[in-house]
């Protein structure tokens, strides 16, 4: 059976892969990924110099998900640039996805014109759960903020540009973001970033269970999934067919990747349960898929990608 996904020009062989942040900070996770039977992978969104990011507790598995706030520790642009071109060099015809965050608008800038300019063929994720400035939220909850962002970036870069969201909960919200996303002409939308400032409490020692922001925290895993299913599908009902969705949120299994399929998407990512398992986790999950098409008999993933029934 088919397992092909396509976004832009690039086809890959299955729709896995992981989501920012996990397996992906450095050239040991990078190599497992590489290695790995995903059929792509995203490096560790980047800030043009590197950063330790915050203290540790910082990221804690919890029985029905993860919370972190990790504060973006990252070896620095160059360093997932450079691992980039040696990627596409060694592997002819192949590319991998590389995930951006600046601290501010010409942190943005600067990388996206440092990749515009470079040698590298892959697709750029603009992560934009970046911050703003204080006192303002993440951008992705700013829609101003998030306008002027792409409008600066699509003055000058020319090469295949997605963005990956926090997750929204209101069909207002919805709508005005897909509004502003439709004007540009994105790769694809990537569904969804962790929920963010959850708590999560320890009632033995009656305490948080992560140091930074009196413990709390991005929230990912199973407590996720129906809200990331729930934005995949409203973006995929929502934007123009050449923007992809990428789906993120919940995956532990061949189901939950056919659901987030179902709902429109054309890549999913695994983040949580990955890093709780590694990255056999890929060879099971597509195992659990072809078992389900086969079942269904389903031969690609096409005839049946975006059709979720109504009732
Ligand atoms: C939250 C930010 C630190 C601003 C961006 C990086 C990031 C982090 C992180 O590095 O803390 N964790 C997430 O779950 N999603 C993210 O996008």
């Amino acid at each position: 059976i088919e397992l092909k996904s396509k976004i832009a020009q690039f086809e890959f062989e299955n729709p896995l892969m992981n989501a920012s942040g996990v397996w992906c900070e450095n050239a040991e996770k990078l190599d497992e990924m590489k290695n790995s039977s995903s059929g792509s992978f995203v490096t560790k969104s980047a800030t043009p110099q590197l950063r330790e990011g915050n203290p540790s507790p910082r990221y804690v598995e919890v029985p029905l998900g993860s919370i972190n706030s990790m504060g973006l520790p990252n070896l620095g642009f160059d360093f997932y640039l450079n691992y980039s071109l040696k990627f596409q060099e060694e592997n002819p015809g192949k590319i991998n996805f590389l995930s951006i965050a600046g601290m501010s608008m010409e942190d943005n800038l600067e990388m996206l014109h440092k990749l515009n300019d470079s040698d590298f063929k892959g697709l750029t994720e603009l992560n934009l759960s970046c911050p703003n400035v204080p006192g303002k939220p993440q951008i992705g909850y700013d829609f101003e903020a998030t306008e002027k962002i792409l409008e600066k970036a699509f003055e000058f870069f020319k090469k295949p540009l997605g963005v990956k969201l926090p997750p929204y909960f209101d069909f207002a919200h919805f709508d005005e973001m897909a509004e502003i996303l439709n004007q540009f002409p994105l790769a694809y939308v990537n569904c969804i970033n962790s929920v963010g400032n959850g708590l999560y409490i320890d009632t033995e020692n009656e305490s948080v269970v992560i140091k930074p922001k009196d413990g709390f925290g991005g929230i990912g895993g199973a407590y996720v999934k129906p809200t990331a299913l729930a934005n995949v599908r409203a973006f995929y009902t929502r934007l123009n067919k050449n923007i992809k969705i990428i789906g993120c949120g919940g995956v532990e299994s061949g189901k939950d990747v056919f659901e987030h399929l179902l709902c429109g998407a054309e890549m999913v990512q695994i983040g949580t349960h990955l890093a709780r398992n590694g990255v056999q986790v890929f060879d099971k999950i597509l195992t659990e898929l072809s078992e389900i098409m086969n079942q269904k008999g389903y031969n690609s993933i096409d005839e049946f990608r975006g059709k979720l029934k109504s009732l």
